[in-house]
């Protein structure tokens, strides 16, 4: 029902179960002897993260942040408005901020330099997908996943207009559902 809709897929679910389990697998030795903060950076980090935490072998807590600058449209803003702050104090902390996109990297480069204004003892970032071509600010992922072609992509958390977050794999829209929707 969903699938009709999707023109490509660029990444099965079981290629990102497979990276996945890699990544997680590597964060548990880089963070042996630490209880990283980990946060999910709604909506779109929730699919992964949820995978990822079970991957990660290790006393973690977990805090989520909303923050928005697409809205409704297919580039950002550039303003990054917090919609959701953090629950936890992230003084002191080893904070792990979990991502399903770094596209403009405006969305992480606003929350990373406001982890670091609020002392926090180190922040990395875990990314699902990269997409270099989309940068217009210089921030790079700790830990990537895949690296995307300069298109719009959906699934496993990441949206058009809220719908698509809940297709077990990544791809690209056909043409036409854009063009009836504008
Ligand atoms: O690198 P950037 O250009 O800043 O884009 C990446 C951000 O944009 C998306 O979130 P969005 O603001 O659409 O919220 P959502 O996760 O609720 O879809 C995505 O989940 C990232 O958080
Ligand atoms: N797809 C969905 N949401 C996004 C993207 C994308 O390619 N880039 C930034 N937010
Ligand atoms: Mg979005």
């Amino acid at each position: 029902m969903l699938e009709k809709d999707i023109e490509k897929s660029l990444y099965s679910r079981e290629e990102i179960a497979v990276k996945t389990k890699e990544l997680g697998q590597q964060i548990t030795k880089d963070y042996a002897g630490k209880n990283p903060l980990v946060i999910g950076i709604l909506k779109g980090a929730i699919p992964f993260m949820a995978d990822l935490i079970r991957e990660m072998d290790m006393q973690l807590e977990m805090d989520f942040m909303d923050v928005s600058s697409y809205g409704e449209a297919l580039v950002s803003s550039g303003e990054v408005k917090i919609i959701k702050d953090l629950d936890t104090n992230v003084a002191g902390r080893d904070l792990l901020i979990v991502e399903d996109i770094i596209d403009s990297g405006q969305t992480l480069k606003y929350l990373v330099e406001l982890f670091k204004y609020r002392q926090a003892k180190s922040v990395k970032i875990v990314t699902l997908l990269d997409k270099p071509e989309g940068r217009v600010v210089d921030i790079y992922p700790d830990y990537s996943g895949f690296n995307v072609p300069n298109e719009f992509v959906v699934g496993f958390g990441l949206d058009y207009k809220e719908n698509y977050r809940n297709l077990p794999f990544v791809g690209v829209l056909k043409p036409e559902i854009y063009e009836t929707n504008n």
